[in-house]
């Protein structure tokens, strides 16, 4: 388990995270979201010892990562695949890693079928690498140690479609066997289909955190009807405020069967009525980061 707790960081004066306090829990993938500049890598950094807290911590299963004996073996860490060294080959950067962490050199040949690196590929220098590559090689670095907690940063950056499905089978498979994951990603169908817990940051803050069911759940409804606009009016003669979305739907936080009710009693015939849960997490993520989005896309 990953417990962050009350963790702030600052930087002459600007604080990138701001007293952010959660949990990413074993058996579970949690997803890490936030616009860009939230304090998600930051928040990271932090956790793998790369950057001091300014106050709060951060601990891996009770200690801190900077006072694990063997980090290698118990944390696995993707956080810029473009920071491995650029004139080593894939093997070699393996290679090291693995006598650091004192593992057997038949490790290095396990991880580089793992992550579908051909032996030519591996015997390549990493600035002759793709990104999908990069990202590959750091995938077989992260898991090398056979570690229980895995901490990556945008880790399908770069992945082909085969490359991301592979990716998504790895981590639940590696949470199903009661390892703790903790991935930070800006596609936010892939964090839909993969993660089981979520935090969103923005401006340095917590501003959600939760099961995924939960989180979603609380976007209501989703209703249509060849009439959305006389949808909406039965709705507010109902008492119950919705919204016109730009898609056709109507949006409500009333639950499916009043929502099917009211349409009944006014002779309106829907055409879909469901959880908006299936609107997803898009449209979560930018109400939720709506103040804290450049673009105000949500607003
Ligand atoms: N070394 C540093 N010095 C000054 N400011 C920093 C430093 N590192 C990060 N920051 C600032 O902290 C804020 C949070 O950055 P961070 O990289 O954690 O965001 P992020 O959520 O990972 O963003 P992205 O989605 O773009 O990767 C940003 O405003 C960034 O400019």
């Amino acid at each position: 388990m990953i417990t962050v707790d009350s963790l702030t960081r600052t930087y002459a004066g600007f604080t990138a995270v701001d007293n952010v306090s959660f949990t990413a829990r074993s058996g579970r993938v949690t997803g890490f979201l936030g616009p860009n500049g939230a304090g998600k890598s930051t928040t990271m950094r932090v956790m793998v010892g790369l950057t001091t807290a300014t106050s709060g911590s951060a601990t891996i299963d009770g200690v801190r990562f900077a006072d694990l004996p063997n980090p290698g073996l118990e944390v696995g860490v993707l956080l810029d695949a473009s920071a491995q060294h650029a004139g080593r080959t894939g093997r070699e950067i393996l290679t090291l890693a693995s006598d650091t962490m004192g593992l057997p050199r038949a490790r290095v040949d396990e991880m580089i079928e793992l992550v579908s690196l051909t032996p030519t590929e591996a015997g390549r220098r990493v600035r002759n690498y793709s990104l999908g590559m990069r990202q590959r090689l750091g995938i077989a670095t992260a898991l090398l140690g056979d570690p229980r907690v895995l901490i990556l940063d945008e880790p399908a950056n770069g992945l082909d479609p085969a490359g991301i499905r592979w990716m998504r089978d790895l981590l639940t498979g590696f949470a199903g066997r009661g390892g703790t994951v903790l991935l930070s990603s800006h596609l936010l169908h892939e964090i839909e289909v993969i993660a089981d817990d979520l935090v969103v940051i923005g401006n340095g803050k917590i501003v959600a955190s939760g099961t995924k069911e939960d989180l979603l759940a609380a976007a209501g409804t989703l209703a249509r009807s060849a009439s959305p606009r006389d949808l909406a009016h039965a709705l507010e003669q109902a008492g119950i405020p919705s919204t016109l979305a730009g898609d056709g739907s109507v949006r409500t936080d009333a639950d499916p069967a009043q929502v099917g009710a009211v349409a009944l009693a006014a002779g309106i015939a829907l055409t879909e009525l469901r959880s908006a849960e299936g609107a997803g997490l898009e449209d979560m993520f930018l109400s939720l980061t709506a103040d804290t989005q450049r673009e105000g896309v949500a607003a």
